[in-house]
This record gives C-alpha cells, sequence and structure tokens, in this order.
C-alpha cells in the first residue's frame, strides 16, 4: 500500500487537497503544516512521517516560488529548502543507518540552464538544485546509501505559481519586467501530469540517478547532457 504525506506551508491549500485526495485514497493521505525554510520544521515533518509510516522511500522536494523581489529569500526557500529536506530526509532513509534506500526527486526547473533576465535569483536557486542534485548522485557512498537523487527541469507549467504572479500585475516585483513576463505565460505550458509523468519514470527506473530531466512542451522529456571535464 502506498501511503502519502502531502507537507506544505500553506495549511488551508494543503488540507482542501488531502480532504480531496481522501475521496479516493481514504486514510492513506496525510497534512502536515510544514515551512522548508526553517531546520526544526523540517525535522519535525519528516520525524512525524517516519514515526507514522515506519520508514521514508520516496521525497518530492517541490516547494518554491519566483520573488525577485527577494533575492536571498528565493535562494534560501528553492535552494537551501531542498539541501535542507534533502540532509534529514537522508538521515532516515539511507540505507546503512537502519532506513530502506530510496529516491528524492527536487523540481528544478529549466531556467536552471537556460538564463531569464527576468528573473535571476530564481534561476540562480534553480541552478544550484542542478548542480546540488548531480553531486549528491555521483557520491561513490551511494552503494552504502542506497538513496537516489534527480531533478525535473521544466518549462513552464499550468499551475497557482504563474497564475500568482500575473494576478499580482506586476505590483510585487516578482519578476523584473512583468510585462515579458506576461508574454512569456502566454506561450504554450505544460500540464502538470506532464511533470508527474517523469516523476513516476524515475521512481520506477532506478538506471537514471542524478539525471536532470528536461521537460518541455517542444517535444519528449528527456535527459540533460552536460560538458565532462
Ligand atoms: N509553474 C512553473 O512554470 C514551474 C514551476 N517550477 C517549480 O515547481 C515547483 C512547484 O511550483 P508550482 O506548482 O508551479 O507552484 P505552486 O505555487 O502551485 O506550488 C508551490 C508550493 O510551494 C509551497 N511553499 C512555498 N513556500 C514554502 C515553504 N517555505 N515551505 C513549504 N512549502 C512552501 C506553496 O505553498 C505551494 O503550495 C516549484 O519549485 C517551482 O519553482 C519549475 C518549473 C516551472
Ligand atoms: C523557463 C520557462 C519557459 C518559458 C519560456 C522561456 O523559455 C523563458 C521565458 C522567460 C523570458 O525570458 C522572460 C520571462 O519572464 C520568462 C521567465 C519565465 C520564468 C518561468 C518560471 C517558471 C519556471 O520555469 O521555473
Amino acid at each position: 500500500m502506498q501511503l502519502v504525506i502531502i507537507a506544505d506551508i500553506d495549511a488551508a491549500k494543503g488540507t482542501s487537497t488531502t480532504s480531496e485526495l481522501a475521496t479516493e485514497y481514504a486514510d492513506n493521505v496525510t497534512f502536515i503544516e510544514c515551512d522548508v525554510t526553517n531546520q526544526e520544521s523540517v525535522e519535525d515533518t519528516l520525524g512525524k512521517a517516519k514515526d507514522t509510516y515506519g520508514r521514508l522511500d520516496i521525497i518530492s522536494n517541490n516547494a518554491g516560488a519566483m520573488m525577485e523581489n527577494d533575492p536571498i529569500g528565493t535562494i534560501n526557500l528553492n535552494l537551501c529548502g531542498v539541501i535542507r529536506v534533502a540532509a534529514v530526509a537522508m538521515s532516515y532513509m539511507r540505507a546503512d543507518k537502519g532506513g530502506s534506500g530510496g529516491i528524492i526527486i527536487n523540481t528544478a526547473s529549466l531556467t536552471g540552464v537556460k538564463p531569464s533576465y527576468n528573473c535571476p535569483a530564481y534561476c540562480a536557486s534553480k541552478s544550484g538544485v542542478i548542480g546540488f542534485t548531480r553531486s549528491f548522485a555521483m557520491n561513490p557512498d551511494f552503494d552504502l546509501h542506497k538513496v537516489r537523487m534527480n531533478c525535473l527541469c521544466p518549462g513552464m507549467v499550468d499551475t497557482p505559481m504563474i497564475q500568482g504572479v500575473l494576478d499580482e500585475d506586476g505590483k510585487e516585483g516578482r519578476v523584473l519586467n512583468f510585462d515579458r513576463f506576461r508574454y512569456a505565460a502566454n506561450l504554450p505550458q505544460l500540464k502538470p501530469s506532464a511533470v508527474a509523468d517523469v516523476f513516476i519514470d524515475l521512481v520506477e527506473n532506478e538506471s537514471k540517478n542524478g539525471a536532470a530531466m528536461l521537460i518541455t512542451v517542444e517535444g519528449p522529456p528527456r535527459d540533460i547532457e552536460f560538458p565532462i571535464y
């Protein structure tokens, strides 16, 4: 049986999403309020998850936001949040420390490899997620801990994040040039299910440890090729 914990800083949205899923999956889905920028909150959340279900197998390290009006906060959420969650998750998942191994999938972005002058802090945070993922996955200790790591690099996806920036009509400065963002947001977007499909494939395909998966409307998902030095 698959048991899922949804963890998010937004308790209202997290609770309503969990209730929706409960109609199909009953008690197999639980919500825990969590702030990934706060070490204690992350420890508390993953500790509860381990206590409730006995082990952690799959982590979707997905929290993130676009807020160029707070570049340091952007790095703290999008990059440090990913690293913070991964570190605590590892303490439970490591096969050499009582865990069962598993997989951590970080959400990066196409902007981690394709620069945009409109959101430099966001791009930097997502480049960092890609570098963290690839570096973690090449560690020879994998044979001991048995935790794989991948990242997802989607182009624009039709989610509340994009709509949230558009709704602010440029007032909050979440991007540097609102009109340019509005233009980009009117181009074809991915559906969230396209990203979820790649997530599932990574969970099922053990040969892709370390891959950064590019997901765009232009073609099928692919493993990004990086220069070798
Ligand atoms: N929508 C898009 O075009 C793309 C989004 N992404 C990335 O996908 C991920 C998911 O984003 P979306 O679903 O698009 O946006 P979203 O805004 O719907 O989801 C982001 C979630 O992160 C949560 N969150 C924010 N701060 C948090 C914190 N401190 N602790 C815990 N949770 C927090 C929010 O409450 C929200 O539920 C993000 O990392 C985003 O950067 C990547 C590529 C494209
Ligand atoms: C990177 C998302 C693909 C969208 C189109 C694109 O290639 C870049 C567009 C940028 C344009 O230069 C000016 C902008 O405002 C666009 C940035 C859009 C950022 C998308 C944020 C979501 C994400 O991809 O993580």
